[in-house]
C-alpha cells in the first residue's frame, strides 16, 4: 500500500495515545512538538510521562481503554505492550473512521509516523512506506547535513516580505523568475552564513528595482536522451523551464526531470529532416519566448550538433532581447562514457586497444579499409542510415554473412544484443525506434568475449542475445 503524504495541522487536535511506555514517549513528545492535545489510556505511565501529566501537558484520562474514548479524538495511537489490547483498539478506531497509528505494525496503520527534519517553516518527511524506518532515519540524517540551518530563517523573511513580492510581481511567470533569482542569489548566500540584515536589505532593493524579465531560448543537448549523463546546468535549465520542446526519443526518465507544472511538447524526432518541420519548431521557439517564457528545446543528442543545424533567426533573437543559450551533453567519443552508456566494459584492458570510434554524421559516412582490424563503434545509427552503413562497412571487407557480429544495444537496463547476421536487416530495423550504437568487428566476432565484456562491467544488467536469421 502507497501511503499519501499529508502535512497536518494538529495545534490544539485531540489525539488518544494508548499506552505509556517508551515508544509512546517517543510520539507523545513528537506531538507535542506540534502542538497536538494528548489524551492518554494506561494502566501505568513511565517517569517522564508522569512528569508531562503533572506539568498538564497531557491528560492521563483512564487506566482501561474503551472504545468510547475514540469519539472526540482525531487519531489514535496504540502502543502497549500487549498485541491484543493493540489489535482490539486497531478495529474499533477502524469502525469509527478514527486515523489509527499502532506503533511498530504496519499492518494496523491507516497512518505512519515519517522520519522529520524540522527547521520550521520548512519541514521535511521521509518514509519508506513503512518497509524500513531505519533507513529513513538514515536518509534524514544525509539530508540534514546539506541543508543550512538557517533556511526556516530565509521562509521566515519572505513570508514578512510576500504581499509586497506580490504586489510587484503580479504576474505568477515574473513572480517565480523572481523568487528563482532570489533564492539561488546572494540573498540565499547571506542568510546561509549569518548575515540576516544585510540579506533583507538585499531582498528590499531587489523588490524595488525595475527589473524586467525577458524570454530565453536554450538548446539543451541530452546525451542519447539519457538521465544519467545530464550535466549540472542541464538540470537546472530543465527546472527552470516554462516551456520544454523534447524530441519523442528522449527517455521518460529525463522527462520526469522538468518543473511540474511547465508545459511540455513532443517534436516528432524521425521528422526532423524535413526542413520546413524543423524550421516550424525553431519559429515556434522564438514566438514563445518572445511572450517572455523561458523555452528549452530539449534535443537527442547525437554528436553532431551544431548551431547551423537550427534555423533560428538570431537577428531577431537579438531585436528581441532574447537570452540564447546552448547546453551541450557529455560527448560520447569516449570509451567511458560510453562504457556506462552501454554497460559494456570498453575499456577492459584486454580489448580496450581494439576499439575505435567512427564518426557518422547523417549525410557523411566513411571508413577506410584501414580499420577493417578494429572492433567499430558506431553511434547514431538510426533506420534511414543503416543500409548505408552496412554497405561501406561490407565495401571496406566486412563479411557479416559469414564472420562478424553485430551488436545493437539499446540504452537501458534491458539491452538487446543482436547477433548474426545481417540478411534479415529489416527485421532489425523494426527495433531502431530511436538512434544506436552499432559495434562491429573482431572482438564481437566471439560471443564469448561478448559475455565477458558485460560481466565485467556489470554482471547484474539484464541483456539478451538475440539470433536473428
Ligand atoms: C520514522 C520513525 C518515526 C517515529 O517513530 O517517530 C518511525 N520509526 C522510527 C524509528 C525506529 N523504528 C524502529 C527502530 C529500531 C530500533 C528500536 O527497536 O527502537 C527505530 C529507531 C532507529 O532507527 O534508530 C523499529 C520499527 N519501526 C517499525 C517496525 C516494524 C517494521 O519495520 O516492520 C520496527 C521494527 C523493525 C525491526 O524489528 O526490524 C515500523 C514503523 N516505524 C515507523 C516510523 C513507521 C514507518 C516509517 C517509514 O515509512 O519508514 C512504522 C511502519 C509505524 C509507525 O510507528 O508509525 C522513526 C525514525 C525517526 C528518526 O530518527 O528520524
Ligand atoms: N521499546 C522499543 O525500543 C521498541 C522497539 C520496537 C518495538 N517496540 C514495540 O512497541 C510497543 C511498546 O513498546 P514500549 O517499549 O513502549 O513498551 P513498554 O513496556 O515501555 O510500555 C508498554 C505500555 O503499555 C501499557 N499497557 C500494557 N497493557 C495494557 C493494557 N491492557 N491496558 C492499558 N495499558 C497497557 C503499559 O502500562 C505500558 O505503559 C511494544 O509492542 C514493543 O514490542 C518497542
Amino acid at each position: 500500500m502507497k501511503y499519501f503524504p499529508l502535512f497536518i495541522a494538529l495545534k490544539k487536535c485531540p489525539i488518544l495515545v494508548v499506552g505509556g511506555g517508551k515508544i509512546a514517549t517517543r510520539k507523545i513528545k513528537l506531538l507535542l512538538d506540534f502542538g497536538a492535545q494528548i489524551q492518554v489510556v494506561s494502566n501505568t505511565l513511565c517517569q517522564e510521562l508522569k512528569e508531562l501529566n503533572e506539568q498538564k501537558k497531557i491528560f492521563w484520562i483512564s487506566k482501561n481503554f474503551h472504545k468510547s474514548q475514540l469519539k472526540k479524538v482525531f487519531l489514535v495511537i496504540a502502543a502497549t505492550n500487549n498485541n491484543i489490547l493493540n489489535e482490539t483498539v486497531f478495529k474499533n478506531a477502524n469502525e469509527s473512521y478514527r486515523l489509527v497509528n499502532v506503533v511498530d505494525d504496519k499492518k494496523k496503520c491507516s497512518i505512519i509516523f515519517s522520519s522529520i527534519i524540522d527547521r520550521y517553516p520548512l519541514i521535511i518527511a521521509i518514509s519508506s512506506n513503512g518497509i524500513v524506518p531505519i533507513l529513513t532515519r538514515l536518509l534524514r540524517e544525509k539530508i540534514e547535513s546539506l541543508i543550512s540551518f538557517n533556511i526556516g530563517k530565509l521562509i521566515t523573511i519572505i513570508q514578512k516580505w510576500k504581499t509586497r513580492i506580490n504586489q510587484k510581481f503580479k504576474n505568477i511567470f515574473y513572480r517565480r523568475r523572481f523568487f528563482e533569482e532570489i533564492l539561488n542569489g546572494n540573498f540565499s548566500s547571506l542568510i546561509k552564513n549569518g548575515n540576516i540584515k544585510e540579506a533583507e536589505n538585499l531582498l528590499s532593493k531587489e523588490i524595488k528595482n525595475k527589473k524586467v524579465y525577458k524570454g530565453a531560448v536554450i538548446i539543451l543537448e541530452s546525451t542519447q536522451g539519457s538521465k544519467n549523463l545530464l550535466t549540472l546546468r542541464g538540470l537546472q535549465a530543465l527546472q527552470e523551464a516554462d516551456i520544454v520542446l523534447y524530441d519523442s526519443v528522449i527517455d521518460k526518465e529525463l522527462l520526469n526531470l522538468i518543473r511540474r507544472d511547465a508545459q511540455i511538447i513532443s517534436v516528432n524526432f524521425h521528422k526532423l529532416d524535413c526542413f520546413y518541420y524543423k524550421k516550424n519548431i525553431d519559429d515556434r521557439l522564438i514566438k514563445l519566448a518572445q511572450q517572455n517564457k523561458r523555452v528549452v528545446r530539449l534535443i537527442f543528442g547525437n554528436f553532431i550538433i551544431s548551431i547551423e543545424n537550427f534555423y533560428l533567426n538570431f537577428n531577431q533573437l537579438k531585436k528581441s532581447n532574447i537570452f540564447f543559450e546552448f547546453i551541450p551533453g557529455v560527448s560520447i567519443f569516449n570509451k567511458y562514457i560510453t562504457s556506462s552508456l552501454l554497460h559494456i566494459a570498453l575499456t577492459n584492458r584486454y580489448f580496450k586497444n581494439d576499439f575505435l570510434f567512427i564518426n557518422n554524421d547523417h549525410n557523411n559516412f566513411y571508413l577506410s579499409s584501414y580499420f577493417k582490424n578494429k572492433t567499430l563503434i558506431i553511434p547514431n545509427v538510426n533506420k534511414k542510415n543503416i543500409f548505408v552503413i552496412i554497405h561501406t562497412l561490407i565495401s571496406v571487407g566486412y563479411n557479416f554473412k559469414k564472420e562478424n557480429f553485430i551488436l545493437i544495444n539499446s540504452i537501458s537496463m534491458k539491452q538487446i544484443i543482436f547477433l548474426k547476421n545481417l540478411k534479415n536487416l529489416k527485421k532489425i530495423s523494426s527495433f531502431l525506434s530511436k538512434p544506436i550504437f552499432l559495434i562491429v568487428g573482431k572482438i564481437i566476432n566471439n560471443k564469448k568475449n561478448v559475455q565477458y565484456l558485460q560481466k565485467v562491467y556489470n554482471p547484474s544488467i539484464n541483456f539478451s542475445l538475440v539470433q536473428l536469421n
